[in-house]
């Protein structure tokens, strides 16, 4: 009589959606699996807290992409109950505002910025070989057209265009061209809210499984590559078939002696770390704002807050002479000026007829912010003065800013690409991982890259690969 093969074990590092969707999987093939998370809670960059007039999600907010977007569709099967809907879709009417008031709509901003966005296609095109910062290609842009746009229109379409910053999390100027342009593969629905997919998802682990307040420092392969064993904060180790790696990207990239370092033993292949080298990482970040009653248009649910050009910006695209660089940090004042940044804004108001704002804020904003988060209603307030046309606005009751740059086991928001680097060679580095030791995460993946959907996506590959490795 042959004893049954004893159960498989995979150690999951990282408790974000895509290590607790690999865990998921696994234990529906009764791989027995551990996950070892850093923070006291699950969830990651899902993240979500409840203020005065109810939730906020401070990491994820929207589904993207949802006609190829299969952790969306999955919601959707489960059912979207009209009395308590699962999603909004945040795209009715759109506003746009600078530091005068509501710019208006006969400007045409969003028509020269799609056709902005097209010439940046054909130049990256055209040039397949290099890579320039995105702000260069705005102003080159700008400089092809003088002629044929007004001194308001170059003015208010160099800083429009910056809205793309509030995609990528980073400024335009370190924004790489290649990589600037956003694929629309469906509208984007707010989730409402992520605390529920999360819930879905923790509700079906073990959660004796589970392991808070657990950081992993080292990652072994020990017998011949047979097995791998992971070593605790504590010093204690643990021995197990394979490990997926569902960290961050920025946890990937630290260098030994950095908070939240994980040491790998052999050193991962130069394969996987020079490619880490190939990519940046951007912070997103958010301010959000409750007040006791609404004092600003319901008529609109996003606003676009355009920043103010540098000094001389018209003149120098109008003589064809250097543009100044636009102010990244602090300005002489000591600390970043409101009307430095461009913003997006959800009106809360306008989408669920509740007093709040949430605002984006940008790299090196955000980081700013998050870490003097007592300045940051002082940042905003003259932004909802021009949203609100009212000069004396009352102060919010609340004021909740994210902290993504401040953890150590974040760093920042989501993969982001300066000029020149190549997100390809990460992703598939990384999908090829090492052996038994694995990696899962958004920055692990093209299709959905940075986005929920993809680190899902991302915990699913990795289970079944596991599960085709062990044969079951
Ligand atoms: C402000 C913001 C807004 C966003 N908006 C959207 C959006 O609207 N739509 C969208 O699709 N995506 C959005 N994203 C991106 C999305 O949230 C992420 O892509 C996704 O949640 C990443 O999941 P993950 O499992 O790959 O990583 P994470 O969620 O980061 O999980 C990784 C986990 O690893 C843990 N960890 C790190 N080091 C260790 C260690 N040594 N040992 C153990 N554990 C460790 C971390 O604490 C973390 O919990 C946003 C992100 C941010 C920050």
């Amino acid at each position: 009589m042959s004893l049954p093969a004893p159960a498989k074990k995979v150690i999951i590092i990282g408790g974000g959606i895509a290590g607790i969707k690999a865990a998921i999987d696994l234990q529906k093939k009764s791989v027995d699996y551990l996950i070892f998370e850093a923070k006291g809670r699950l969830g990651g960059r899902l993240n979500t807290v409840t203020g005065f007039h109810g939730k906020y999600d401070l990491g994820a907010s929207w589904f993207h992409e949802t006609l190829n977007n299969p952790l969306f569709d999955e919601e959707m099967s489960l059912g979207n109950p009209i009395d308590d809907p699962k999603i909004f879709y945040d795209d009715g009417p759109k506003k746009i505002f600078n530091k005068d008031g509501i710019v208006s709509p006969f400007l045409k901003l969003d028509s020269i910025v799609n056709e902005l966005f097209k010439y940046v296609d054909i130049c990256n095109e055209e040039d397949l070989d290099s890579d320039k910062p995105y702000y260069e290609n705005v102003i080159n842009y700008l400089r092809s057209r003088k002629h044929l746009l007004t001194d308001e229109q170059i003015t208010n379409v160099s800083q429009y265009a910056r809205s793309l910053e509030l995609w990528h999390g980073i400024d335009s100027q370190m924004l790489s061209s290649k990589y600037a342009s956003i694929d629309n593969e469906g509208r984007d629905a707010l989730c409402l809210n992520y605390d529920r997919v999360l819930k879905r998802h923790t509700d079906q682990l073990d959660q004796e499984k589970v392991f808070l307040n657990t950081p992993v420092t080292g990652v072994s392969r020990i017998e011949k590559g047979s097995k791998v064993e992971i070593e605790l904060k504590d010093g204690k180790k643990l021995v197990a078939d394979a490990v997926i790696v569902a960290v961050p990207q920025s946890i990937l990239q630290l260098s030994a002696g950095e908070d939240g370092y994980i040491e790998f033993s052999p050193k991962l292949p130069a394969k996987i770390t020079d490619s880490l080298q190939s990519i940046h990482f951007g912070a997103l970040g958010k301010v959000i704002l409750e007040f006791e009653d609404i004092f600003w248009p319901t008529d609109f649910e996003r606003a676009s807050i355009l920043s103010d050009p540098p000094e001389g910006f018209l003149r120098a695209i109008k003589d064809n002479k250097d543009v100044p660089e636009f102010t990244r940090n602090k300005s002489s004042h000591g600390h970043p000026q409101t009307w430095d940044f461009p913003a997006f804004v959800l009106n809360y108001a306008g989408c669920f007829q509740k007093p709040s704002l949430v605002i984006l804020t940008q790299q090196p904003l955000t980081n700013y912010l998050e870490s003097n988060k007592d300045i940051a209603w002082k940042h905003c307030k003259p932004m909802i003065q021009v949203l609100s046309g009212k000069t004396d606005v009352p102060d919010p009751i609340n004021v909740i800013v994210t902290n993504w740059t401040q953890d150590v086991y974040q760093r920042g928001a989501y993969s982001a690409c300066y000029p020149g680097d190549d997100p390809l060679m990460p992703i598939l580095a990384l999908e090829e991982g090492f052996g038994n030791v694995r990696f899962a995460g958004e920055h692990t993946v093209l299709e959905g890259a940075g986005c929920v959907h993809g680190a899902w996506s991302s915990g699913k590959r990795e289970a079944e690969a596991l599960i085709e490795r062990f044969g079951l």
